[in-house]
């Protein structure tokens, strides 16, 4: 049996180039990682010729791709190209464990009746006034110990204030300090869930030990954190009026997904044919929220970083973007964006595409194939797992012509379909997948795209920076290679613009 886990069988599937897997886990374990040397070393060259290769790990064949018309099959055909269902495949490994049957793990029905409650939540808009208080926090923050600066760390701290809040109206303090128990569990929550050992190895999830052990005992109390939450805001629900549209603006998103889920328990819940779905227990209800943390929290910090980063490597674009930023708000020291003006900001947008584009956070996107497949010349056999490699098809110089350098001007232009080769741009509409496509693209894209503007905007107004002349980062930025994407050791020069 253990033979047939590690030792490939013949493949019917048209002749797919193969890599070793222990190419990628060398690569992901390697001292001094790197996503963009992985990248450019070993994913970019075996995929050049095919925009496919495949591996066989733990029993089953892994397909990675980075032709954008085949990662536009996988995004769009949800019935063939399935989510993993952790929960139901490995139940003991720990990101089932913390947030089992969720709207990000479920497929088909399931899948319908989490929507149904969840979606609704995100579809509102934020004003700009819910980050006032978090980046003035910041900025002292970064005013007090803006030499080498750990960005990433500051930026960490930023999201998870703003997410508590917008999540379930939680204040977790990491702005004021960072040593509070709710915090350090939150965060030894998420950053177990995404700890790369386990992602490769789940099944020593099985018999948990040490520093693994006690991150399940924090799960267990962040569980039950959530729910006293959930009782505590059922409750208040329950001895009110139904809420008023003012105040469904201003509700956090567990709110609303309570009032949601009420509604179902009284009335049913159908899908768009009138079929009556699945209704969702409490304990998924406490899933969702935490899918928020583990899924929101890390991907915009460290999207953050990387666009810090990029801007500490570029600063003719940071001055640009202050410049573009003065022009509308003007220079006060003060000055805070009202929504009109954020929203006329909008072409920051680009800066935050180009980094999001050459840095995907996100490494890659995962499905299971419900039946074979046929891509170009090749055939996938049923249950195979098929990932886009968000890395290799971003930095692919078929959509990105020089896709290592950082060229904000490529996002002017929206992608088109039949995108005619122009200097720097030829991207196709699912060659920038950062937050994937189609039903299954992040539901929290939105927030993340404005939370990074306006941070985006406040730290170019309130400060310059550049790094440190020793850091590794002016030769390469040093990353995790897998799963999330995080920059390792970055530390940044800030300096502010204005006295205060
Ligand atoms: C820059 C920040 C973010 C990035 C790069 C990002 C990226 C992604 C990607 C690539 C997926 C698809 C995963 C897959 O299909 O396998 C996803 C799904 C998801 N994201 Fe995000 N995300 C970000 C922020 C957020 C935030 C702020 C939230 C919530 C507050 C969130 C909640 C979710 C959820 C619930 C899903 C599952 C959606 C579904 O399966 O239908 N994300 N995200």
């Amino acid at each position: 049996a253990l033979l047939r886990l590690l030792v490939p069988p013949k493949a019917n599937d048209g002749g797919v180039k193969h890599i070793s897997a222990l190419k990628t886990l060398y690569w992901t374990f390697k001292p001094y990682p790197s996503r963009r040397d992985m990248c450019e070393q070993v994913d970019m060259p075996a995929l050049a010729a095919t925009g496919i290769v495949r591996s066989w790990l733990w029993g089953r064949w892994m397909y990675k791709i980075n032709d954008a018309e085949y990662a536009r099959q996988l995004f769009l055909k949800t019935s063939v190209y399935q989510k993993i269902e952790l929960h139901n495949l490995i139940p003991y490994v720990f990101r089932a464990v913390a947030a089992g049957g969720n709207l990000m793990t479920e497929n088909g029905d399931h899948f319908k009746a989490h929507r149904l409650i969840v979606g609704p939540s995100f579809r509102r808009s934020w004003p700009a006034s819910t980050f006032r208080v978090h980046l003035g926090k910041l900025e002292r923050i970064i005013r007090a110990d803006g030499h080498e600066l750990d960005a990433l760390h500051a930026c960490r701290r930023l999201t998870l204030d703003v997410l508590g809040q917008i999540i379930m109206g939680a204040d977790f303090g990491a702005l004021d300090n960072t040593d509070g128990e709710l915090l350090e569990i939150c965060w030894d929550v998420v950053e177990a869930g995404i700890e790369p050992l386990y992602l490769v190895f789940p099944f020593l999830d099985k018999y948990p030990l040490g520093k693994r052990a006690r991150s399940f005992a924090n799960l267990r109390k962040f569980h039950r954190f959530i729910e006293r939450t959930i009782q505590a805001k059922r409750a208040e629900l329950a001895a009110r009026e139904k809420l008023g549209d003012d105040e469904r603006d201003r509700a956090d998103l567990l709110t609303l997904m309570i009032e949601a889920h009420e509604y179902t328990k009284a009335h049913g819940a159908f899908d768009e044919n009138g079929k009556l779905l699945p209704s969702m227990t409490s304990e998924e209800l406490r899933n969702n929220t935490i899918i928020f943390f583990v899924a929101g929290h890390d991907a915009t910090a460290y999207s953050l970083s990387h666009l810090i980063t990029e801007l500490a490597l570029h600063p003719e674009i940071q001055q640009q973007a202050r410049e573009r930023v003065i022009s509308v708000l003007g220079d006060g020291p003060d000055a805070f964006p009202t929504d009109a003006q954020l929203a006329e900001l909008a072409d920051l947008d680009m800066i935050i595409k180009e980094s999001l584009r050459k840095n995907s956070t996100v490494s890659d996107v995962r499905r299971q194939l419900t039946e074979p497949v046929t891509l170009g010349p090749f055939t996938l056999p049923k249950g195979a797992w098929v990932m886009v490699d968000l890395w290799a098809m971003q930095n692919n110089p078929k959509y990105y012509p020089e896709p290592e350098q950082f060229i904000p001007e490529r996002f002017r232009e929206p992608a088109k379909a039949d995108a005619a080769a122009t200097t720097h741009n030829t991207q196709t509409p699912f060659s920038w997948a950062p937050f994937s496509e189609g039903s299954r693209k992040c539901i929290g894209h939105k927030f993340a795209m404005l939370t990074q503007r306006i941070v985006l905007a406040m730290l170019v107004h309130r400060f310059t920076w550049t790094l440190p002349a020793d850091s590794p980062f002016l030769a390469k930025p040093m990353t995790s290679t897998s799963g999330l994407i995080s920059p390792i050791g970055l530390k940044v020069n800030f300096a502010p613009r204005h006295e205060r």
